[in-house]
């Protein structure tokens, strides 16, 4: 097969990794990998990714070096134009010139709701790979760049809690997370923070100023409040002023890690999923398998339907909400 490979959207910590797979993997069976820059905006533009010798074809040694490394070498972009009929049609020429017959797209939701038009518009056959910080994804446990994202914000928040501690503060700790409270909550569990404010659960600031004083007085120092950017009540900067104007007894202040959490060498546990992902899809790519999402299900290698990974909400686990609960006593 010739099997075309791009990363879109969002950018994740091992996304590198997962196009270093593709390509291993796929080249060990004898087929032939096509990088494709910028996810779909490459498609459109014909933005391929060129050897040293000036040739459209990645080689094992193309991705030396790169599993350490975080963002992506072929680059990731937010197309507007592939959202058009134009823009697809001329996707999938791109695809019919370029001989490819197998695609996989390493990215969120909206890369697979992509893949989901591009299947009604083209033959070849089309895997998505889950990379994306937010573990939003149904179908997977985890997303590539979920585990480094956590680890980022965690060791953020480990200086903030030494100078929290000192002045005996209260920080509001923003972490992405537009539809999602993953990022947030594992986060809050793993840097021991004694609230996440996140869009499943509704925040409730009177309760909340209440708990945070009962702390106070039973010898809290300093407290961690970890909020997800899509909170229902808004960002770490909107909920500051709320927990003021309701009189919360500590001093505030906010920090908000944005597009850092993005970035950085990814953790073992994200080189390791995406190389297995990486491979799967190439593997389930070659049997014949298309319009699927590969992921892994309680260490398990899983195709499913692509259009579940966008159409169905992925639920989180209530026990890590009530986790968080018992521990910020
Ligand atoms: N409904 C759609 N139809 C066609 N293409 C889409 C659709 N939604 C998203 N895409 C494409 O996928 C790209 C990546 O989606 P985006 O939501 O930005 O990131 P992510 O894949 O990380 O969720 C978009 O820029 C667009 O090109
Ligand atoms: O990079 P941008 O365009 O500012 O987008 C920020 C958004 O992208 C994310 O980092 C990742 O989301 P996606 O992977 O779905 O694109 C979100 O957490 C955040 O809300």
């Amino acid at each position: 097969m010739r099997i075309g490979v791009f990363c879109s959207g969002g950018d994740a910590p091992g996304m590198n990794a997962c196009v270093r797979s593709v390509v291993r993997g796929a080249t060990s069976a004898g087929h032939e990998v096509v990088g494709i820059n910028r996810g779909y905006q490459g498609l459109v533009d014909e933005n391929l990714f060129l050897d040293s010798l000036g040739e459209a074809k990645m080689s094992a040694r193309s991705v030396s070096n790169i599993i350490q490394r975080g963002g992506t070498i072929l680059r990731s972009a937010r197309c507007q134009a592939f959202q058009t009929e134009a823009g697809m049609q001329k996707a999938v020429e791109t695809l019919e010139k370029f001989k490819i017959d197998g695609l996989i797209a390493i990215g969120g939701n909206g890369t697979f709701r992509g893949l989901n038009e591009l299947v009604e518009r083209w033959d070849g056959r089309v895997i998505g790979v889950p990379g994306t910080i937010d573990n939003d994804l149904v179908g997977t446990d985890y997303t590539i760049g979920f585990s480094t994202a956590v680890q980022t914000a965690v060791d953020a928040i480990d200086k903030l809690r030494d100078t929290a501690e000192s002045h005996e503060r209260l920080f509001l700790v923003e972490v992405m997370g537009r539809h999602s409270g993953y990022l947030a909550l594992y986060t809050a569990l793993a840097a021991g923070a004694e609230v996440a404010c996140i869009p499943e659960t509704p925040t409730d600031i009177p309760g909340m100023v209440d708990h945070l004083h009962s702390l106070q007085q039973t010898g809290k120092k300093s407290i961690i409040v970890v909020v997800a950017e899509g909170d229902e009540l808004g960002g770490a900067l909107i909920l500051q002023d709320k927990l003021q104007k309701a009189k919360c007894s500590f001093a505030l202040r906010t920090v908000i890690l944005g597009h850092v959490q993005r970035g950085g060498s990814p953790t073992p546990d994200d080189r390791i999923l995406a190389t297995r992902l990486g491979d799967f899809a190439v593997r389930s790519i070659s049997e014949g398998a298309t319009a699927m999402m590969a992921g892994e299900i309680n260490h398990e290698c899983v195709l499913s339907p692509i259009k579940d990974s966008f159409s169905k909400r992925k639920e989180l686990p209530k026990e890590m909400i009530d986790l968080l609960d018992r521990m910020s006593k």
